[in-house]
């Protein structure tokens, strides 16, 4: 593992105005940015002159300076514009104050003006405290001005507030709304809240080490720190040393640095378009990114060889791998067969409809020894419409064919197809497998969302507003947070054979406990922060996180899973499909959401359609989104 430094900022009255000797003074101390007062630039007699402009060069504007912005709201127009000539990253603006409406309407502005003057990277931070007042203000902020891409958070952490068990799980609950409605890009944290050890060192208490803690584990990959000196302390490299002490704790850096977490880096947030492997032929490359699964294939080679362990000696045995791929599958039921020491007489077909696929799997029969041994057989097909003499025969039926929400890449039909003409006694694994849904808060998805308007679809035209708000995306959910428990949705079952393939589901959301421990829904739930209290703050749902778990034997003893409360740990092949709405909806303290998904299927195709209905504690209707893809409109899956 290796160890990553904090991104850490320094924040000092005594020279905001001077960046020159800023950066000398603290950068040797291991800051890496500097937050300096922007100056006035609107004309008239007040011209506020500074020597470091004419010394330091535009690299380090660019890269290690943080303007602040003084003044009244009506003032920012006229500092904004140097910020964006020196070309910095980003600007603090003033906390907001009680005049909600009129802050809204100046950043609402204001973010349209900065993303045509400083273009999409530039960031405009809100300093917003953690307590339930300063959320609530921000919630109200943002949505007037519709999430604008470049508006995100300055985190202030704030003093412990009574009892500290008690402040500790009230800031979690509040933290896992924040990481939900930010975008949270910076935390600051002020020298007057440390302590001093017997040493005479800087230290935090306890709430707030574990509050940190667990910030830099839910964003540490994005987030950056900023130290506010307002103690007029001269120690700084001790602060900075155990800040980054903070970061370097055990259970920080086996989150942040493990080379999971390093793999997983470029697609955090990131959203994809669901693969379609039955309509489109997958790539090489793709195919070796699943290979590289340590949990997947185990799972599946456990499960074939507690079916080949039962197999009588003597008795023929054959296996169809069907959608194959490169052959994986093929190799995990040989070895679970050679460790069953079964004395079936096994035989193994690989069905593929991918031609290049299939190219592979005809060289791994003639240079794999393993393969050249049990003489497994190659046929290249569309299992649905597979000889007749393979699916009589066939004991057992292996396949892989589960996306992100389980049923979202066709197992169902492809393998309802097959099995209808196999005998009633073959095994399928997998046997069963489950779809889940939860709403998630997340404003960096939804900014996300209304980015993919603008990009162009297939035909090189944008894909407009109602396609991107309409389609199911594949996600490595980070900025998020899951705001209740998973619920089901659906069970496919085989080789149960149901000519109907569609489903829909009407879930009630009304009991959050145990949310905070799903994080951003993707990854185990958390036992260390599993609370028990009900968050009785107001939140905003961006959307609904679709996952699925699968049975792979019978009995249920193996199985894989991406649902939160039965992740498979280590598995990394399916990231959780975020479906959009609309507009992000406001859930009132303890407030209900009622969710409906649809799953539907006409000759050629399998679409969602979605909708959820927000009510309050007693069930008054509040509000209700529109129904999502109505007959497949902007999305579908392609049979
Ligand atoms: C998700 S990949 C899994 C590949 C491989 N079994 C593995 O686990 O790495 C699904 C594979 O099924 C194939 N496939 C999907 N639908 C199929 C169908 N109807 N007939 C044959 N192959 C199909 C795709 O081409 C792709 O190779």
């Amino acid at each position: 593992m290796t160890e990553v430094s904090l991104l850490l900022g320094y924040q000092d009255d005594t020279f905001s105005h001077d960046v020159a000797v800023a950066l000398q003074t603290v950068r040797p101390e291991s800051f890496d940015y500097v937050v300096t007062d922007l100056p006035h630039v609107g004309g008239g007699l007040n011209i506020q002159t500074r020597s470091d402009i004419t010394v330091v060069e535009a690299k380090w504007w660019r890269t290690s300076v943080v303007g602040r912005c003084p003044g009244s709201i009506e003032e920012w127009p006229n500092y904004l514009p140097w910020a964006w000539h020196m070309n910095l990253p980003a600007v603090i603006l003033p906390t907001p104050d009680d005049n909600i409406p009129q802050y809204s309407q100046q950043l609402a502005s204001l973010a349209l003006s900065a993303l045509q003057e400083a273009g999409g990277s530039f960031q405009l931070w809100v300093p917003v405290s953690l307590d339930a007042a300063s959320i609530r203000t921000w919630q109200k902020i943002i949505s007037a001005c519709q999430y604008p891409s470049l508006v995100g958070v300055l985190l202030e952490i704030p003093p412990i507030d009574g009892d500290p068990r008690e402040h500790m799980t009230k800031q979690m609950t509040l933290l896992h709304n924040m990481i939900g409605c930010g975008p949270i890009k910076s935390f600051s944290i002020r020298t007057s809240l440390f302590l001093t050890n017997r040493q005479g060192y800087p230290t935090l208490a306890k709430p707030h080490q574990y509050i940190i803690g667990y910030l830099l584990k839910r964003l540490g990959r994005t987030l950056k720190v900023l130290l506010i000196n307002d103690t007029a302390a001269t120690n700084r490299g001790n602060f900075q040393q155990y800040l980054q002490h903070l970061r370097n704790r055990d259970s920080v850096t086996a989150v942040l640095d493990s080379s999971n977490a390093q793999d997983e880096h470029d697609y955090l947030d990131a959203l994809q378009k669901p693969l379609q492997p039955l309509q489109d032929h997958l790539l090489f490359a793709t195919y070796e990114v699943f290979e590289g699964d340590p949990i997947k294939y185990q799972r599946y080679q456990d499960a074939c060889r507690s079916f080949l362990i039962e197999r009588q000696a003597g008795t023929k045995t054959l296996v169809l791998v069907v959608g194959a791929g490169r052959g994986p599958l093929v190799t995990a039921v040989l070895q679970a067969y050679r460790a069953s020491q079964s004395a079936t007489l096994l035989r193994v077909i690989a069905v593929e409809k991918n031609p290049s696929a299939v190219l592979y799997l005809q060289s791994k029969q003639q240079f794999d020894p393993l393969w050249q041994q049990f003489k497994v057989q190659v046929v290249q097909s569309d299992l649905r419409s597979l000889e007749d003499q393979f699916c009589q025969q066939a004991d057992l039926i292996v396949s892989e064919l589960l996306g992100s929400f389980g049923c979202n890449e066709l197992s169902p039909e492809c393998l309802d197809t097959l099995l209808k003409r196999c005998r009633p006694d073959v095994v399928s694994v997998p046997t069963r497998y489950t779809s889940f849904l939860a709403p998630v808060s997340s404003l960096k998805l939804h900014q996300e969302v209304m980015a993919q308007s603008f990009y162009p679809d297939n035909n090189a035209r944008v894909v407009g507003q109602q396609i991107a708000v309409e389609t199911p995306y594949v996600v490595r959910t980070h900025a998020a947070s899951q705001m209740f428990p998973e619920q089901t949705c659906w069970t496919f079952e085989h080789p149960t054979i149901v000519d109907d393939t569609s489903r829909k589901a009407k879930l009630v959301f009304r009991d959050n406990r145990g949310a905070i421990a799903c994080g951003p829904g993707y990854g185990a739930v958390d036992e260390m922060v599993a609370s028990s209290e009900v968050d009785t703050e107001p939140w905003i749902v961006t959307g609904l996180l679709g996952t699925f778990s699968a049975d792979l034997s019978p009995d249920g003893v193996h199985k894989i899973s991406i649902a939160p409360h039965s992740f498979s740990v280590g598995m990394f092949s399916w990231f959780p499909l975020y479906f959009p709405l609309q507009h992000p909806v406001h859930i009132p303290p303890q407030g209900i959401i009622d969710t409906s998904i649809w799953r539907k299927i006409d000759e050629k195709r399998v679409w969602y359609e979605w909708m959820a209905t927000v009510m309050d504690a007693d069930g008054n209707l509040l509000s209700t989104t529109p129904i999502h893809n109505p007959g497949g409109r902007s999305s579908h899956v392609s049979l």
